[in-house]
């Protein structure tokens, strides 16, 4: 099962893998063909009913597989509007083949063709996809009544044109219909839906055979982390200070750069205010670091129990903390983390010597922990050597503690319990110290604007990258410093 956002993250990801959407394209519009093949026989009238985005574009593949048919392609709308490029050169292709092709600019006017009583055998809906949004507006609309009025056997492309594939409802919902005067909302009426890659939420709920088809999607485009994954996390250009993450560092006392390059990875990483607590020691350290930092100084060298009570008035007007950074392991550091998470019930990350107090605490908090293997084991998981199995390992001890886990390595493991999720970026050279501080600021800022599994595949992804980025640049000279300011071109979804 897979959702329309996840589709086109898996899709970005394909791409990037080197199966570009054009190939995907062609696969789509194979099994488009071989749907129609399955409802009629050879011969068989055919109306390909075409919208201009991509959903049209895998109905123009279609159609050069349709030899052996009646097959007519009626594009909706002028051929110079056809959306996106590989849609065009396919529309370009058919025209060079001469395959019958005419376009419908006035949808009153689509004429379907086919026999005698008006109806072709088949008819192909192609206008929308994955793509749609709001209810079915003009030509779609009178086009998909047209389909709904004939007999032939209707095969939709993906999805139904005008359905949710996420809901199976009517796309748009009732405010698109109530604003729109035509009425009640349109959607095509299919009997056969020929979808890719993987069934969608929505399709079970509707009265037609549904076929997946595998359009060649490599698994690894789903396994791994990629660039789609970025996708939809861009800022809403609308948004005030402090929509779009306000994240609380708690760490410091033996160290203070751990604090600091956590709070300056979250600021490069999205968030729009970082504040640090750390003892009152290394404050000025910390904030002579950065003017970009509110620095909270607590009484004394070392974060304890006492504070626990200040942090958490600090936390209720954050978002997201990130707890552990340069915390040490002093006496008071597991008191203050187990009382300061029994209190919580917001989202965490949780880093460093703050992890091994997470299996033995009763929270209602969200947390995302970051361990690297050791410190896995430490907290009671376990690990080997292959990389499925330590997946697995992972997806159950996240279910045991019922928090998401990033466990970090060569490659690392995602994973909230339920779903995983491996990323491969990253070097050796992010071996030296710091950079995990990095990674806790980063999925500290991405789970103030996102679920903490996609926070944590997220955040390993950019700073591996950030790291990639550095490594070009340092060889294995990097050092953590390299990374927040090439975190935003590593967050780049390309
Ligand atoms: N992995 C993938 O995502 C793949 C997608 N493919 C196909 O590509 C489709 C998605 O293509 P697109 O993203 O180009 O989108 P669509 O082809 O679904 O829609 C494109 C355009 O329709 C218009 N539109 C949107 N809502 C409308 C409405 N309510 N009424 C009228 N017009 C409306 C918009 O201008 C939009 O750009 C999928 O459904 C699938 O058929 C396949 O070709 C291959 C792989
Ligand atoms: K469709």
């Amino acid at each position: 099962m897979i959702t329309t956002d996840r589709m086109a993250a898996v899709d970005a990801n394909a791409a990037a893998l080197g199966v570009p959407r054009k190939q995907l394209m062609e696969s789509s519009g194979n099994a488009v063909a071989r749907e129609v093949r399955a409802a009629a026989d050879p011969g068989a009238a055919v109306a390909l009913v075409c919208g201009r985005g991509n959903n049209g574009g895998d109905a123009l593949v279609a159609a050069r597989f349709l030899k052996a048919y009646d097959a007519t392609v009626h594009l909706l709308g002028r051929p110079e509007t056809i959306r996106t490029d590989i849609a065009r050169e396919n529309w370009a292709a058919l025209e060079r083949a001469e395959i019958p092709t005419e376009t419908v600019t006035d949808s009153a006017d689509l004429d379907l063709g086919g026999t005698s009583d008006g109806s072709p055998d088949v008819v192909v809906d192609a206008m929308l996809g994955s793509g749609v949004s709001g209810g079915l507006r003009e030509p779609e609309r009178t086009a998909a009544e047209a389909i709904n009025a004939s007999d032939a056997t209707v095969v939709a492309v993906d999805v139904p044109s005008g359905v949710d594939a996420d809901t199976g409802h009517p796309t748009g919902g009732p405010d698109s219909v109530a604003v729109d005067a035509g009425g009640d909302a349109v959607a095509v009426n299919a009997d056969r839906v020929v979808t890719f890659h993987d069934e969608k939420p929505g399709l079970s709920a509707l009265d037609a055979t549904v076929t997946v088809a595998d359009i060649g999607i490599p698994a690894a485009a789903e396994r791994y982390v990629g660039p789609g994954d970025l996708l939809g996390l861009d800022r809403d250009p609308d948004s005030h200070k402090g929509d779009n993450g306000e994240v609380l560092v708690v760490g410091g006392g033996p160290y203070a750069g751990a604090p600091t390059l956590s709070a300056l990875a979250a600021l490069r990483a999205g968030a729009d205010l970082v504040r640090v607590a750390c003892p009152g020691s290394v404050a000025s350290e910390v904030q002579g670091f950065s003017p970009n930092l509110i620095v909270r100084p607590l009484p004394g060298d070392r974060v304890g129990p006492s504070h626990a009570e200040r942090i958490a008035s600090l936390a209720a007007g954050s978002d997201v903390v990130v707890l552990g950074p340069g915390l040490g392991d002093g006496d008071g550091t597991e008191a203050f983390v187990r009382e300061f998470l029994t209190g919580y019930a917001g989202h965490a990350v949780v880093d460093a010597d703050a992890l091994g107090v997470v299996p033995e605490v009763d929270t209602d908090a969200d947390l995302i922990c970051t361990p690297h293997q050791g410190e896995l084991v430490g907290m009671g998981g376990a690990t080997a050597a292959d990389p499925d199995e330590r997946a697995e390992l992972v997806r159950e001890f996240a279910a045991d503690l019922g928090h998401a886990l990033l466990v970090k390595g060569a490659v690392d493991v995602v994973s909230d319990g339920d779903d995983v999720r491996l990323n491969r970026t990253g070097n050796p050279g992010m071996t030296v110290g710091g950079t995990g501080d990095v990674l806790a600021g980063t999925v500290g800022a991405l789970a103030a604007v996102t679920d903490p599994f996609r926070a944590a595949a997220v955040g390993a992804y950019a700073v591996g990258r950030a790291g990639d980025a550095a490594a070009d640049a340092n060889g294995t000279g990097l050092v953590a410093t390299d990374l927040p300011d090439r975190l935003p071109e590593a967050m780049r979804n390309e």
